[in-house]
């Protein structure tokens, strides 16, 4: 199996000390590019510092939309670049359902991060609401809007179907391939489409195995230093 990547989302979770413990380990592991975490805002130093001397790659959760100014509490694109960031994930489920994220606001937040010369992961995904009433496919080519026009090589998309997200109730390989082939599709088949949602090391295998899956966001699995290892060794 070719390297895929694997990117470790740390959400709102953390310490100083839990990063260190947790990072260290990462560090002494001899992992490629193909791996990247995403740790809150005031730990990006912190994690920057811990991976100095490995390919493994730094990013952000969220940006700011705008570029620089009077946006009290928000962090620019600029600014994670210049603690070096490589990556920022944008649109994920949670910002849509706790903040209101929309796919307008996502697109400027992509723009953004492409002018501060680094890779947003996009992130798409269905409630179970909407597959139920058969309106999947519609949500997510709605979500890829924002992407038109942008070079598929300047960007990654996260599959992440929110009913999967943190529940422990993975996406079926049927079902993981067949959105990941539409999103490939709809954009260029040269897309790298990741899965999310509830992922572990136990199922990181199968996921990989599927068809047209580039790589996995992972989210609770990255809080523990064995099982992210277990899923990046899996990964390649
Ligand atoms: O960004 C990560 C995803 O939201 C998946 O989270 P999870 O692995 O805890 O389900």
């Amino acid at each position: 199996m070719a390297r895929k990547q694997v990117i470790g989302n740390w959400k709102m979770h953390g310490s100083i000390g839990q990063i260190r413990s947790v990072l260290s380990e990462v560090s002494r592991a001899e992992l490629g590019a193909n791996v990247s975490v995403c740790v809150a805002y005031p730990y990006l130093g912190l994690a920057k510092t811990l991976l100095k001397d490995t390919a493994v790659q730094v990013g952000a959760q969220d940006v700011c939309e705008f570029h620089i100014g009077a946006y009290t509490g928000e962090v620019s694109a600029a600014m994670l670049a210049d603690v070096g960031c490589e990556l920022v994930i944008v649109g994920h489920s949670e910002r849509r359902r706790y903040f209101g994220e929309t796919s307008e606001t996502a697109a400027r937040k992509v723009r953004a991060t492409l002018d501060a010369g680094l890779l947003p992961v996009y992130c798409v995904g269905e409630t179970a609401e909407q597959r139920e009433s058969g309106i999947a496919h519609q949500v997510i080519a709605e979500e890829l809007q924002v992407l038109a026009g942008v070079p598929t090589s300047l960007y990654a998309v996260a599959y992440e179907p929110s009913w999967a997200v943190g529940t422990g109730v993975i996406a079926t390989p049927e079902q993981i391939a067949e959105m990941h082939a539409f999103i490939k599709q709809t954009l260029d088949a040269r897309t790298r489409v990741l899965y999310g949602g509830s992922v572990k090391a136990s199922n990181t295998a199968q996921v990989l195995a599927v068809d047209g899956v580039d790589g996995v966001l992972v989210g609770g699995a990255a809080l523990s230093a064995s099982e992210f290892l277990e899923i990046c060794r899996i990964a390649g």
